[in-house]
Formats: structure tokens, C-alpha cells, sequence
């Protein structure tokens, strides 16, 4: 498979922002690398990058190749395959950050013999390589979209090949179960290992249990992959947009684009306690003047039912509106946080009821507990803070979920007393499903479709 996928091209492409930044990198890597930079750098004392130590920098001018013309003042580094990024010969020129440098030193590249990396192609060559498995590789990609400092830390994590550990572990297992069976299968006479039904049963428990704690992890993953998505309710005037804006001030997420992915929609997110929370403009819901009408319209329906977490406020310098009576049965506790904001100005008929969170925007009281609240509501037993790693990738959770149904099938296969040969089969494919997460086992084009979702000069 690999050698399929491997070819002997040097590729070239800007790693950095186009947006004129102080320093712009241009990355080259294959074959032809350091012979293509060699030729169209020049140093005053006469180093070349040929004879460059390895990782280390070098201080001259990129040339043009045709007419010898000064492109811009650089720095080059030289980093020797296998011990490089890609596991290939890497150079890299690190010029001015305009997007003239940048442009005129990538064309020179590529005139001298490169061509214009694919997106995601240097880390496709790190996998093909050897250097990282495929779920690191997509750890790469998730470390670049974290919006979090904990999602970062979890995506590093994956990099550094902890989930991966955890699927070798599995499929260690599984590989020393099947050769028991085989064994068995094909030399029954000689009872090599005994392979009884309680043997295959623990042991294939043992690999279920495993995989059941990624999904676990997996539904912690999808709260940080994803964010909390949180709607603020309430009727006009009862400091929804006070609220958002208090939230944001000293909490906003930071967001960088996500390469590979539209986004037509704007979304806030606000971090609290490492959890992003998206924040769904519920401008359509506050334009409508009445409550009930609101929540007739279907898209408010909808809106309500999608969300995972809802703040209801309401105003306790003014009585219970009817509409609001009627919203609060039609709310899903399990997901609500009443909020009752204003107590420095509570109408004396009115006292916070029983399970609100007590709220002051104007003297800045509840905030804390609020946050806390959101916090709790979202743990609800799902998200272990002190999680080594987690699940963070939709392709990931399906094939864990694939596997698991595969082993559940050699289980029912035994029950049934079926031969040696079909509870194989079925522990087999649930290993082939965990290799597919690992890469070891796994199809061209699913490895181009990860790579095109990665950003050009990854
Ligand atoms: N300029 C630059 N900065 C970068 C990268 C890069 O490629 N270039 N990276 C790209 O994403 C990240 C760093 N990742 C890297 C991973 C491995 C190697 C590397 O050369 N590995 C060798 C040697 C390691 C060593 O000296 O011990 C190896 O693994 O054998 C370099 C960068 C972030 N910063
Ligand atoms: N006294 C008092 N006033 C508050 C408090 N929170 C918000 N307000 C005021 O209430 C008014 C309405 O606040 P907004 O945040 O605009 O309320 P809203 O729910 O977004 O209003 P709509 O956009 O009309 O739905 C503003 O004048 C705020 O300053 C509070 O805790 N105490
Ligand atoms: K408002």
C-alpha cells in the first residue's frame, strides 16, 4: 500500500500565512531538496547547504536561478532524512513574511525542479514514512483547529501517540488471541494452547472493555472537538445581551480558522474551565416582542431541540410574564439553567425560586456560580477532567464502534457453539477496524481523503 502512495517528487510550499507576517517559511522536501536550495543560495564567507550541518541555520541570500538576481536575505535550514519532518530530506527557507518574498522564493523553488505540495502532503509523507501512524498525523491537524488550551493539550497528546498506544494495546491482544484459534484450527490434534470457550470469552472481553473506554472517551472528545452548544433565552429586557457580553469579555475562545471546513455561520465561543461553549445567535429569537410567539416559530422549536445547553432568564424586577410560565414547563430541565437576573433591583413580591441561580450583571454577582453550573451540567458524569486522552476524531469513534460490533459477533458466535473458524473471522475484522484507525491497515483513498482536509504546507 504505502509504496503505492510514495513518490520520489520533491514538493515545495509556503508554511506560513500569506497575511505578511514578520517572517514567511518556505518548506522543500524529497530528493531533490537540498541539491534545488543549494543551487539558488549564496553565503559571503561560501557555505552552501550541501555541506550544512544538520538542524542548524544558515545566514544568506535566495538567488533567482536564471539571472543570479538577489530574491530576499534568508535564513536556511537543512534538516537530513530520516531525522526531518517527513522522514525525507527537508530545507527550509525562512525569507521576509511579505507575500512578494514569499511568491518569488516559492517560484524560484519550483522552477529549479520542485512542484507544489498537495495540502496536508508533508505530513501524508510522515505517515507514509513511517514517521507517525495515521491517528498522530490526524493529531496534527486537530493540534492546528484546537480552541482550547485543554484541546490542544489532548490533540499533543495524540501526536505524541497516546491513543495510538492504547490501539496497539488492542491489537496486540487480538493478534495473540487469533493465534491461539489458528493454532488450534490447524493442529487440533496437537493442543498446542487450549482454547476454550472461557478463554475466548474473557479475552475478548478484555479487548471490548478496551475499546468501550475510547468511546468513553470519545463522547469527552466530542465536547472539546465541538463545543457546548448553548442558546441564552428569555423575554425582551432581561439582560440576555448583558449576560453574552460578560461572558465573552473574560472568557472568548480562542478561534483560528479551520482549514478544509466552511463556515457560513459566525459563532461565539467562550471557554470555561477548557470547555468551549458555542454561543448560537439567537437574534431571530429576540427580535419577536412575545415569548410564546417565539417559541411557535418552528425554527425556535428546532433550535430548543438542537441545543445541548439552555440559559432561560428572567427579570426579577418584574413579575412572571405568562409566557414565561408557559416556556419553563415546555424547557427540558435536564439541559436547562434557570437563571433569575436583577436581584438588586427584586420586586418585593418576588423571591429567587427554588433552583435558579440568583444573578446581579449590574453589580456582578452570580457570575461565578453561573459558570459553575455550566460546567456541571456538562460533566453530568460524561467528561473526566482528569482524562489522560480522549477520542477526538468522528472517523475514529466509528470505526471504535465498528470494532465493538465485531467482537460482540465473535461472542455470539461462540454462544452458538459455531466452529473455530467463523469466531476468526469475526475477531479478525474487529481488528482490521482498529487498524484502520492506526493506518496499519487501510485503503488509499481513505488516506487521501484525511490529507485533503489538512491546509497547504502540513
Ligand atoms: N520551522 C518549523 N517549525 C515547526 C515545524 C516545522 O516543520 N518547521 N513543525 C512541523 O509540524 C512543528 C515541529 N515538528 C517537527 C517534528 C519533527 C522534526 C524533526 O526534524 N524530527 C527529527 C529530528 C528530531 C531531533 O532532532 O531529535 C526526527 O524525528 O528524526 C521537526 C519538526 C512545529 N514547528
Ligand atoms: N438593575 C439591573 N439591570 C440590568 C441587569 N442586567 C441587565 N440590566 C439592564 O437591563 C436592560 C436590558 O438588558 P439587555 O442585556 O439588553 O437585555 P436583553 O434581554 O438582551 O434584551 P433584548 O435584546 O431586548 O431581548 C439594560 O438596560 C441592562 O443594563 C441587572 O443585573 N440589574
Ligand atoms: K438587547
Amino acid at each position: 500500500m504505502n509504496e503505492a502512495l510514495l513518490n520520489e517528487d520533491t514538493i515545495a510550499a509556503v508554511a506560513t500565512g500569506l497575511g505578511g507576517a514578520g517572517i514567511g517559511i518556505i518548506r522543500v522536501s524529497g530528493p531533490e531538496a537540498v541539491d534545488i536550495v543549494t543551487r539558488i543560495f549564496v553565503n559571503h564567507a561560501g557555505k552552501t547547504v550541501e555541506g550544512a550541518e544538520s538542524h542548524k541555520l544558515l545566514y544568506g541570500n535566495i538567488l533567482e536561478p536564471e539571472d543570479g538576481k538577489i530574491i530576499d536575505e534568508v535564513l536556511v535550514s537543512k534538516m537530513k532524512g530520516p531525522f526531518s519532518y517527513t522522514a525525507e530530506d527537508v530545507v527550509e527557507i525562512n525569507c521576509h513574511g511579505g507575500i512578494v518574498s514569499l511568491k518569488r522564493i516559492l517560484d524560484a523553488v519550483i522552477r529549479s525542479g520542485a512542484r507544489l505540495a498537495e495540502p496536508g502532503e508533508f505530513t501524508k509523507r510522515a505517515f507514509l514514512n513511517g514517521r507517525l501512524d495515521l491517528a498522530q498525523a490526524e493529531a496534527v491537524m486537530d493540534i492546528i483547529s484546537a480552541k482550547t488550551e485543554k484541546s490542544l493539550e489532548y490533540s499533543v497528546g495524540q501526536l505524541e501517540g497516546k491513543l495510538s498506544q492504547r490501539l496497539t494495546a488492542i491489537d496486540d491482544l487480538l493478534i495473540d488471541v487469533m493465534a491461539n484459534v489458528e493454532a488450534n484450527i490447524d493442529y487440533p490434534e496437537y493442543d498446542i494452547e487450549e482454547v476454550t470457550t472461557a478463554y475466548l470469552n474473557d479475552h475478548i472481553q478484555q479487548a471490548m472493555d478496551m475499546v468501550d473506554a475510547l468511546l468513553k472517551a470519545s463522547e469527552t472528545g466530542k465536547i472539546y472537538r465541538e463545543g457546548i452548544t448553548t442558546a441564552i433565552l428569555g423575554e425582551p429586557n432581561v439582560g440576555k445581551s448583558s449576560l453574552l457580553n460578560t461572558l465573552l469579555m473574560e472568557n472568548k475562545a480562542i478561534v483560528t480558522e479551520i482549514p478544509g471546513t466552511t463556515r457560513d455561520i459566525i459563532e461565539e465561543y467562550i471557554n470555561i474551565g477548557g470547555i468551549p461553549f458555542k454561543i448560537i445567535d439567537t437574534a431571530g429569537i429576540r427580535e419577536t416582542d412575545n415569548l410564546v410567539e417565539q417559541i411557535g416559530v418552528e425554527k425556535s422549536r428546532q433550535l430548543i431541540k438542537n441545543t445541548n445547553l439552555i440559559l432561560f432568564m428572567t427579570d426579577l424586577s418584574r413579575p412572571f410574564s405568562e409566557e414565561e410560565k408557559t416556556l419553563i414547563e415546555e424547557l427540558d430541565p435536564s439541559k436547562t439553567i434557570f437563571i433569575a437576573n436583577k436581584t438588586d433591583s427584586m420586586m418585593d413580591t418576588r423571591g429567587v425560586p427554588e433552583g435558579w441561580i440568583p444573578l446581579s450583571l449590574k453589580e456582578d454577582k452570580g457570575v461565578e456560580a453561573l459558570k459553575d453550573k455550566m460546567l456541571e451540567m456538562v460533566m453530568g458524569g460524561s467528561v473526566d477532567q482528569e482524562a489522560d486522552y480522549i477520542v477526538n476524531n468522528v472517523r475514529h469513534v466509528h470505526l471504535l464502534e465498528e470494532a465493538m460490533g465485531c467482537l460482540k459477533n465473535a461472542l455470539g458466535t461462540i454462544d452458538m457453539g459455531m466452529p473455530l473458524e467463523l469466531v476468526s473471522i469475526d475477531i479478525k475484522d474487529g481488528l482490521e477496524k482498529i487498524r484502520e484507525i492506526t493506518g496499519r491497515s487501510v485503503g488509499s483513498d481513505i488516506i487521501n481523503q484525511i490529507f485533503k482536509n489538512f491546509c497547504i504546507g502540513k
